[in-house]
């Protein structure tokens, strides 16, 4: 799937935003080293730390169907402003990405910058880590 293709489709994702509190929506789209593709949107709760954002939506549907690998992502927020997965999305990203794996971070205006995993999360904690 192309970048385009992956941006459409997470803006079409993050119209199901459930951001009553902060008003901010995000989408986040996945796809797996098999090819398969899987969106998710950041949904919030009134005790606001439950609150779950899009790339994690997004990895647990894919993880739930089987899936354990991810080759590329890319994230879109309602802002004009380049999305930043928070360190706990990086983190589960982690257990599923390769460091080569694509991140695209995007705004709402379709311009985005491309950084592989390693660069967004260096020195990753990972099962390695407890040989
Ligand atoms: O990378 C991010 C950062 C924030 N959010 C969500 C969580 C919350 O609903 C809102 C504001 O933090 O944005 C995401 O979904 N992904
Ligand atoms: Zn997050």
């Amino acid at each position: 799937m192309d970048e385009q293709k992956l941006f459409d489709t997470a803006m079409a994702a993050m119209k199901n935003a459930y951001a009553p509190y902060s008003h901010y929506s995000v989408g986040a789209t996945i796809v797996t080293t098999g090819g398969a593709i899987y969106s998710g949107v950041n949904i919030e709760n009134a005790s606001y730390g439950l609150t779950n954002c899009a790339e994690r939506t997004a990895i647990f549907k894919a993880v739930s169907e089987g899936h354990r690998k991810i080759k590329a992502i890319i994230i879109v927020n309602g802002t004009s402003e380049m999305s930043k997965p928070c360190g706990a999305c990086r983190q589960v990203m982690s257990e599923f990405m390769d460091a080569d794996g694509q991140v695209f971070l995007a705004n709402k205006d379709n311009d985005y910058k491309e950084f592989t995993f390693d660069q967004i999360l260096p020195l990753a904690f990972s099962e390695k880590d407890m040989d």
